[in-house]
């Protein structure tokens, strides 16, 4: 056994996301986002699934907060539904929205809790889905036009923002792969995609400064990472072409003002033409004050010639894997985290979101929940080899605060510290709640 010690400053939160657990998708003003329209198309979400309830934490979340506190954590991670300030994206000022996320962080500040706020969490509004969405170029100003106003708005009460939310995801899982909204299956749209997100986040960093919000703002990324099945430079090469999808695209023109030369020849040979427009990446190249990860997965994985978009193909090598079937490699997150640390230097870094999928459900009150507790013990474990290892981690932020709506696996996916029965709304603090309270307590644990 070893105790797993973390710096005296370390900052402990849980995370959530608008579309997964506010519900009340047809109050307070709210309008249509993509993921509604996406959600009630069938075939898009296991068992036909939407967030037209979801949680209900637009009406419960007074209850939830009391949870938080007791859990003792420094921050939470939650989402605005653009929606519900700009029901048509842009125009008229959704006052009862605004409303809205002023009694959640009122709630939080009362409770010591810190809010981070990611603008941008996914959901769309539907109006400018209809004007071409992400891929048309006056979805950035409309953007920027509503982090503004939640700038001025919360200024003062939320001193931690965060642009994105899992720009990969937004740009190549939702219009190349094509399993979240709002479902495109065209490279050339999702590259394009990608460069007007890092537009839009470079335009709103711009903003915030200009502006002189007192507080800082980032981004945050999702990672992964494939170990070569071998040292032959093709295995190598492939698994660097997958991480750095997720990794160096994004974070290169951020940090460095460059795509990814690899990647851009990689997707030129894929016929991707990239229309980048004067001073797009001196705009995206702003600095941000801290970097958000999210790191759930990772597998071995070698060189296939013409297997997919990078030509990779997974070794099966038999790891644990959770509910959700992704295999459990703690490494890895070692391993993204030394990369980042390698490519980019000292930049902050809050763990954004890692957690696990287990569907426990409870028994006599209790969720016995001790595959999610592995989870974290292995994974803490790897953020305190890179925290030795000099990386400049400021804190972890679990996801999730609670079982809730998981996109297209909709509500058969659990990846809460705290149980949703969906009927009764009933939370229940699962047997990984009490392991994270006690670690947050201590800041270490036994593993
Ligand atoms: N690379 N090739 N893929 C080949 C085919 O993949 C098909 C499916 O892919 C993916 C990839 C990644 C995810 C994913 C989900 N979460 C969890 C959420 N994070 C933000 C928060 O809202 C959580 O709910 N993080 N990542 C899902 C599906």
């Amino acid at each position: 056994m070893a105790i797993i010690q973390f710096p005296k400053d370390m900052k402990w939160g849980t995370a959530t996301a608008s579309y997964q657990i506010e519900g009340a998708t047809n109050e307070g003003g709210r309008g249509v986002s993509i993921w509604d329209t996406f959600a009630k198309t069938p075939g898009n979400v296991i068992n036909g699934d939407n967030g037209d309830v979801a949680c209900d934490s637009y009406h419960r979340y007074e209850e939830d907060v009391e949870m938080m506190k007791e859990l003792g954590i420094d921050v939470y991670r939650f989402s605005v539904a653009w929606p519900r300030i700009f029901p048509n994206g842009t125009g008229e000022i959704n006052q009862e929205g605004l409303d809205y996320y002023h009694r959640l962080v009122d709630k939080l500040l009362e409770a010591g809790i810190e809010p981070m706020c990611t603008l941008y969490h996914w959901d769309l509004p539907q109006a400018l889905q209809d004007k071409g969405g992400w891929n048309n170029r006056e979805t950035i100003d409309a953007f920027v036009n509503y982090a503004e106003v939640m700038f001025k708005e919360f200024s003062g009460k939320i001193k931690q923002w965060l642009t994105l939310n899992e720009p990969w995801c937004i740009s190549f899982l939702s219009n190349f792969i094509g399993v979240h909204a709002p479902g495109n299956q065209d490279l050339q749209l999702a590259t394009q995609i990608s460069h007007h997100l890092l537009v839009a986040h470079g335009k709103t960093v711009k903003k915030f400064r200009e502006l002189g919000i007192d507080g800082q703002i980032g981004f945050a990324p999702n990672t992964t990472w494939l170990e070569p099945y071998s040292n032959r430079q093709e295995d190598i090469d492939a698994c660097n072409r997958e991480i750095g999808w997720y990794i160096e695209w994004f974070m290169d023109p951020v940090f460095k003002g460059t795509y990814p030369q690899f990647l851009v020849d990689w997707f030129k040979k894929k016929g991707v033409e990239l229309d980048i427009q004067e001073g797009d990446m001196e705009t995206i190249n702003q600095p941000v004050d801290f970097l958000g990860i999210n790191y759930y997965t990772g597998h071995i994985a070698r060189y296939k010639e013409n297997e997919g978009l990078l030509d990779w193909e997974m070794v099966e090598m038999n790891y644990e894997r959770t509910d959700i079937g992704w295999p459990i490699f703690p490494e890895g997150f070692y391993n993204v985290l030394m990369r980042i640390k390698d490519s980019y230097g000292d930049i902050p870094i809050y763990i954004t979101e890692n957690g696990s999928c287990y569907n426990d459900e409870p028994e006599n009150g209790r969720v016995k929940d001790a595959g999610r507790i592995n989870y974290l013990q292995q994974h803490l474990t790897a953020l305190s080899r890179a925290i030795s290892s000099g990386v400049n981690v400021k804190g972890y932020i679990t996801w999730s605060l609670m079982d809730n709506f998981e996109w297209a696996e909709g509500y058969t996916m659990r990846f809460g510290i705290v149980h949703v029965n969906y009927r009764t709304l009933e939370r229940t603090k699962k047997d990984s709640y009490y392991w994270f309270k006690q670690t947050i307590d201590n800041n270490w644990f036994e593993n």
